[in-house]
């Protein structure tokens, strides 16, 4: 049996942004391989008109958590959603719903944050930095922690180019700029945030760096680790092959290049695309989570979950695979017939903005309204050239990330556990 689905037996589990993608499927892999698992606590804020309840009765109730209802009936039993805002101040948790969290946990694994690549700093501190201190003031309260993962990006050091499983100091120490927001107004914060991000692309990244030092400087005794997928993708095997659910990262890109919005992107076909599926981050989680309760590494160690160096792909190479797919199986009542192309020349990336992606959709939209109908294609064209250009720094750059503390838990991995989770059947 494997070694790390017996960990996970018995254990009372808390998991932090249980309700987004990472979060998922971290929650489906736990319940269907160690499903005598004790609790997973879940923290759940009501959202878009849905209390607590509805958002966990339609995440066990979707697709992905078929094969779990299978080998673990009882799983609404096992699960355990705890109001909390982590945004909040002590997350807005009740007082009773705290001290069983307190008394109980085993293992924490912190996913919450804001990705938001525009997300103001006011908020994106308070969710990547300040509830992550928090949390990790709360674990210092656990006397049965074993272990507390926590999740961050291989782009949090984007503005370097080799990247080690280090934490590199930011520039202004977490706790100052913590300090500060509480007193700065919100048009102050926003003034200074370019000064501040400095040579990172986005406050995503810079504040994920931020809750790094955080972790670091506030880990007291506690056992833990750092996990940084790069981009991460649909599942590759686990529970079933091409599962996503949202439009973040690549998703939405291929979604447009597939209906035929998409044209032409401003990417270097040369640039390595370092995707990762969403299964295998999660299958180096639990084995993170297992290392870090068993074998109490001295220092905390940092695990890049990146594709790059083992096994690299460029965005040239993706992007004929993407046509290639669209070809085989089109999408539904497309826009035009998927055909796109990438360049690295400015000019020419605007040039074929203005022709291929403003100009048919001003069109079409001239076309709609004279059919009595409402426009609606210029809007999402300008959504869809917005999260491009957003993306741009990501497509345009490669980064080579170290993976020696990766290999070496491999290493560390019962046969079966290495079968499991490097080729899961
Ligand atoms: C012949 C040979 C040719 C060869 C070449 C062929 C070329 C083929 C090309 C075609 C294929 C293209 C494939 C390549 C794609 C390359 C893309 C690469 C991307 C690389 C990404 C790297 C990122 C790395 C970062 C680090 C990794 C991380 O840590 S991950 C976290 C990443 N975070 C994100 O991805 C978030 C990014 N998004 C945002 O920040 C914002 O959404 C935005 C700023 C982009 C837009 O914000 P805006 O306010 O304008 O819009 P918003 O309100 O957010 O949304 C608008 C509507 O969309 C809905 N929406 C938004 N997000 C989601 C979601 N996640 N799920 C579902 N729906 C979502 C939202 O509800 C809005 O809907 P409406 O309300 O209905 O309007
Ligand atoms: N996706 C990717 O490509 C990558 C992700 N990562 C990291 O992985 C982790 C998970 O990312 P991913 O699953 O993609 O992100 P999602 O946006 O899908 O999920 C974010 C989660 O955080 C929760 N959350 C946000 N704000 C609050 C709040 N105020 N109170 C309570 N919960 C909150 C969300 O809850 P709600 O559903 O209520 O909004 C959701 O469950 C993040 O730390 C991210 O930085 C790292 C590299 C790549």
């Amino acid at each position: 049996m494997s070694m790390i689905a017996a960990f996970y037996g018995g254990k009372s589990i808390l998991i932090t942004g249980a309700t987004g993608f990472l979060g998922k499927v971290l929650m489906e892999k736990l319940f269907r391989t160690s499903p005598d698992l004790k609790v997973i606590y879940i923290l759940v804020r009501p959202k878009a008109g849905q209390t607590l309840q509805q958002r966990v009765f339609q995440i066990l109730n979707s697709k992905l958590f078929e094969k779990v209802k299978e080998v673990c009936p009882n799983v609404h039993e096992k699960i355990r959603a705890i109001y909390a805002d982590l945004s909040q101040n002590d997350f807005a948790i009740s007082k009773e719903d705290m001290q069983e969290l307190l008394s109980c946990t085993n293992i924490i694994f912190h996913c919450a944050a804001t990705v938001r690549f525009d997300d103001t700093l006011r908020h994106a501190v308070q969710l990547n930095v300040t509830a992550t201190r928090q949390l990790l003031l709360m674990a210092s309260q656990m006397p049965k922690l074993e272990a507390f993962i926590h999740i961050s990006t291989a782009y949090s050091n984007c503005n370097l180019k080799h990247i080690d499983e280090v934490i590199y100091p930011c520039p202004v120490e977490p706790k100052k700029i913590i300090d500060s927001l509480e007193w700065l107004d919100d048009a102050i914060i926003e003034e200074i945030a370019p000064k501040l991000i400095r040579d990172w692309p986005n406050i995503y990244t810079y504040t994920k760096a931020l809750g790094e030092m955080v972790v670091q400087q506030e880990s007291r005794n506690l056992n833990i680790a750092i996990i940084r997928p790069s981009i991460v993708g649909a599942t590759w095997q686990e529970p079933f092959p091409g599962w996503v659910d949202n439009i973040n990262g690549p998703n939405g890109l291929i979604i447009a290049a597939g209906k035929g919005f998409l044209r032409a992107l401003k990417a270097t076909p040369k640039a390595v695309a370092d995707l990762i599926p969403v299964d295998t981050v999660v299958n180096l989680m639990l084995a993170v989570g297992w290392y870090t309760a068993v074998h109490r590494p001295k220092s905390m160690l940092v695990y890049h979950c990146t594709s790059g160096n083992l096994n690299p792909c460029n965005w040239h190479k993706m992007g004929v695979q993407v046509l290639a797919t669209f070809e085989k199986i089109p999408l539904e009542r497309a826009f035009r017939r998927p055909y796109a192309n990438f360049t690295s020349n400015n000019f020419t990336s605007q040039y074929w903005n203005a022709v291929s992606h403003r100009a048919p959709a001003i069109i079409y939209d001239c076309y709609l309204r004279l059919t009595g109908r409402k426009p609606r294609m210029t809007k999402v064209m300008n959504q869809i050239l917005r999260t491009a250009s957003m993306l741009e720094y990501f497509i345009n750059r490669s980064w080579e990330w170290s993976t020696y503390n990766t290999e070496m838990l491999m290493s560390e991995l019962s046969p079966e556990d290495q079968r499991v989770s490097i080729a899961p059947t």
